[in-house]
């Protein structure tokens, strides 16, 4: 049963020329002049009960925007979309009792409050019984390991202490999906490691719906199964890891540590993506050759020291991505 559907959705932010200066001002108040941005294009597409979807893309590529239209905070310009049945910006409210929601780069807590006044204060604007909420708190300051510290106000916590807060309180009303904007960003690696493990956890066990976004693969890798890639507002990829590195075809990161400098390796298959002066890493993209010709062919015109062939991880495999879609960019003259 799908949970979320996205029909054609496009959001056109309009931006008001200002002209400087007083007069300006009043120049700007009388004209309107504007320019559209497209942040998000004729996106079409839909999310099942229980899945955990990672939404990607390099910056500006309209993912905060698409979380906001899905959370009900914007409106689409066009296109339908509904959030459990609900339109979201029509029913904040109503969408609000389905939905969780955590921006890393924005806290929804009560700064100079004890944490647990936040607690207390999300218990009333959602209206949750005593028990629910009791049950609630136990059960996320457990796994969060939240009890040393949720008498202090939230000003004096960690980032990563209010990463778990944030993300105890978008639960406490027991949602069916959770939205995360960069959960992750600035924790150290402990921290982000928790979070992940945490959210696998309640995705697998809770059957909580995830939709989140970040620019750290690692997070794709440990709780999505599934990602959505956009960029410029475009959807670019919808599927699992494994087929996107299926559908970049055999791809291979060579590493090659040379004795002297070789200049340019004329290699079809070869293509050098980091040069550390005598290291340097080749992506290896199969057309006519196999990888160990290719790299033999170099070792015979070269003094090399060492070789090594990988398979390309997650970070590298979208890295290929974005490269591609820049370079398509540019023979389309964009
Ligand atoms: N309030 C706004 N007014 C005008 N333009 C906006 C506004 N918010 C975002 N944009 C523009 O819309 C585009 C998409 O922005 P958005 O924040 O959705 O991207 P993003 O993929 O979340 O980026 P990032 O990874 O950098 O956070 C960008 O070009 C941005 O400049």
């Amino acid at each position: 049963m799908s949970i979320i559907d996205v029909s054609g959705i496009t959001k056109v932010y309009r931006q008001y020329k200002r002209f400087p200066g007083f007069v300006g001002s009043l120049r700007s108040l009388v004209t309107r002049q504007y320019t559209e941005e497209v942040a998000v294009r004729n996106l079409t597409f839909s999310i099942k009960e229980g899945e955990a979807v990672g939404y990607l893309g390099p910056n500006g590529a309209g993912k905060s925007t698409m979380i906001k239209m899905m959370t009900g905070i914007l409106v689409p310009t066009s296109g339908e979309l509904r959030v459990m049945g609900v339109v979201p910006h029509e029913a904040r409210q109503r969408n609000s009792q389905h939905i969780g929601v955590v921006f890393g780069q924005r806290s929804q807590l009560w700064w100079d409050l004890p944490v647990r006044d936040s607690f207390d204060l999300h218990k009333y604007i959602y209206k949750l019984s005593d028990t629910v909420f009791q049950n609630n708190l136990k059960y996320y300051t457990e796994l969060l390991s939240l009890s040393s510290f949720i008498n202090r106000p939230v000003r004096q916590l960690s980032l990563g202490q209010r990463m778990r807060v944030e993300i105890a309180m978008a639960l406490l009303h027991d949602p069916k999906i959770l939205f995360l904007d960069e959960p992750t960003i600035g924790l150290d690696v402990m921290a982000k490691e928790q979070i992940r493990e945490f959210l696998r956890m309640i995705n697998q066990e809770k059957k909580v719906s995830i939709i989140l976004t970040t620019h750290d693969m690692k997070d794709i890798e440990e709780i999505c199964h599934r990602m959505i890639v956009v960029n410029k507002g475009n959807m670019v990829y919808d599927g699992s890891v494994e087929q996107l590195r299926t559908t970049l075809g055999d791809q291979r990161q060579v590493i090659i540590y040379f004795r002297e400098e070789p200049g340019l390796i004329d290699i079809p298959e070869m293509k050098l993506t980091h040069d550390e002066g005598l290291r340097k890493t080749y992506l290896f993209e199969k057309k006519d050759r196999t990888v160990f010709d290719c790299v033999n062919q170099i070792a015979s015109e070269h003094d090399i020291e060492d070789a090594t062939i990988e398979g390309v991880d997650i970070d590298s495999v979208i890295r290929n991505l974005y490269r591609k879609l820049e370079e398509d960019e540019l023979a389309n003259g964009m």
